[in-house]
This record gives C-alpha cells, structure tokens and sequence, in this order.
C-alpha cells in the first residue's frame, strides 16, 4: 500500500497559537502523529489540553498556521479552499451535541449528510439513509422527529448521518458522553466494525472510560504535548 493510503493522518511539527498581540497564547507545541487506516485512536487529557484544537484542524475547520499536517495525503498548510472542501467531504463528524434538526425526521437528518456531495438523486439518497439508519439499528425510527427519539437514539442519527457518505476518517467530539451504557457500546462497536470492514479510521475525544477499554491506541494530551501515546 502506499504512505498515504496506510497513512490516514501525518502530523510534523505542528504548532497552533490562539489571539493576538499580548493575548496571543500557544495551544500546541511541536506535535508529531501519524495514524493508521482503520485503526481507533481515542485523544484524551484535560480541559484546554488543546483536543478540540487538533479535531478542528484535522477536520479542515480552521487554518494549520505552522507545521506539516497530511491528511490523507494531502497538505493541509497552505492548502486551497477547493482542496479542503474535498477533503472535507470525506470526513465524518460527530459531536457531543448531536445537532439534530428538531423539524426534520431521522431519515431528513441523516440525508442532510449527503448534502455536501451535492447532486445525488431523492431516490437514492432515501435508500443510502434507511441503510445508515439500519446499520446504527434505528429501522422502526426512520420517520420519527428528533422530540420523540432518546437521547441515544438522536445521538444513533448522528452517527448515521456521520457514516452516510462513507467517510475514510471519522473525528468525534464525546460522542458518548450524553449516552448510557448499552448506547455508548453500540455506538462504539459500530465504529469499530466499521474500521475493521471498510477501513473507517476513527479519532475520538473521550474521557468515557467505556470506551477507552476499546480503543487500539490512547493518546493525551496535556498543555498542548503528546505525553502518552499507548498501544492496546
Ligand atoms: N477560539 C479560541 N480563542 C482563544 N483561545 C482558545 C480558543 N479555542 C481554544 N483556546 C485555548 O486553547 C487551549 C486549548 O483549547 P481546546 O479547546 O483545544 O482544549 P480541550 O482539550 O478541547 O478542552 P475541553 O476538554 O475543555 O474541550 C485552551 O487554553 C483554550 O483556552
């Protein structure tokens, strides 16, 4: 396989600073990370560690200022708006909070994700969202609106519309932190298999113990350093 296929991610020397002039303050220091296709990393550490920072940078949701990030073999320093527009576009998020919306059905919601391929066919995106629907076990939900889905349930949709476009990289945001026990399995388990049948890579921000039994690899971060990288 070539680098950057086996290569989902390949952070060098990556520095991020916050504001400006005497408020300017660094948020990362000097970080290296390379992360495999299909693997499960969870990202961990304390608050204003710097975890949302590296999520929103390797999801293209803000500007690398300096260092190498390669994502799926891609520069992201310095790279176009249509460059990251693509690479957007292959990428899966979920957040802590699901982001429903509330006058939308579940099978609405879950199309929504396919919007940003543009021009995919009514008919064919129903039937690409009753599946995503089915895959996260929501079948008998499909044309219910989010007031009348559980917690979990709404966090399933997400999920769901998070894996409707068949991403190569999925970033989540706690995910399960809104869940209970047998939701946060299944969502986690969902993922999982999904690495191991389509090769989905998964990068999560989680401080759920539950989870962190299942990761292949745990990651923290403490004042914007690496300081523990463990292989399950
Ligand atoms: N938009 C911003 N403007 C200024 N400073 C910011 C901004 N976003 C984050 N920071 C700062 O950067 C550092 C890292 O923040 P970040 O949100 O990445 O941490 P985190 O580990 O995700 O924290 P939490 O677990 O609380 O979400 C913190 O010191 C934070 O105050």
């Amino acid at each position: 396989m070539a680098m950057e296929d086996r290569n989902v991610i390949e952070v060098r020397g990556l520095n991020h600073w916050f504001g400006t002039g005497d408020a300017r303050k660094q948020a990362l220091y000097d970080l290296d990370l390379t992360i495999e296709a299909g693997s499960f990393t969870v990202l961990m550490g304390p608050s204003g560690s710097g975890k949302t920072t590296v999520l929103t940078l390797l999801g293209c949701l803000r500007s690398v200022q300096d260092g190498s990030v390669r994502l799926l073999g891609q520069e992201l320093n310095g790279a176009s708006e249509p460059t990251l527009i693509a690479l957007r576009r292959r990428l899966g998020f979920i957040f802590q909070a699901h982001n429903l919306h509330e006058s939308l059905t579940a099978l609405q919601n879950v199309m929504m994700g396919l919007q940003v391929h543009g021009g995919i066919p009514h008919r064919l995106a129903v039937r690409a969202a009753t599946h995503a629907l089915g895959l996260v076990g929501l079948s008998d939900r499909v044309d219910y609106l989010p007031a009348n889905l559980s917690g979990g349930q709404k966090q399933r949709v997400a999920v769901a519309r998070a894996l409707i476009g068949n991403p190569a990289l999925v970033l989540a945001d706690e995910p399960t932190a809104a869940l209970d026990a047998d939701s946060a399995a299944e969502v986690v388990g969902l993922l999982k298999r999904l690495g191991s049948v389509r090769g989905t890579t998964t990068l999560l921000v989680t401080h759920d113990n539950r989870i962190l039994e299942r990761a292949d690899r745990i990651l923290v971060l403490e004042d914007g350093r690496i300081v523990s990288d463990t292989i399950a």
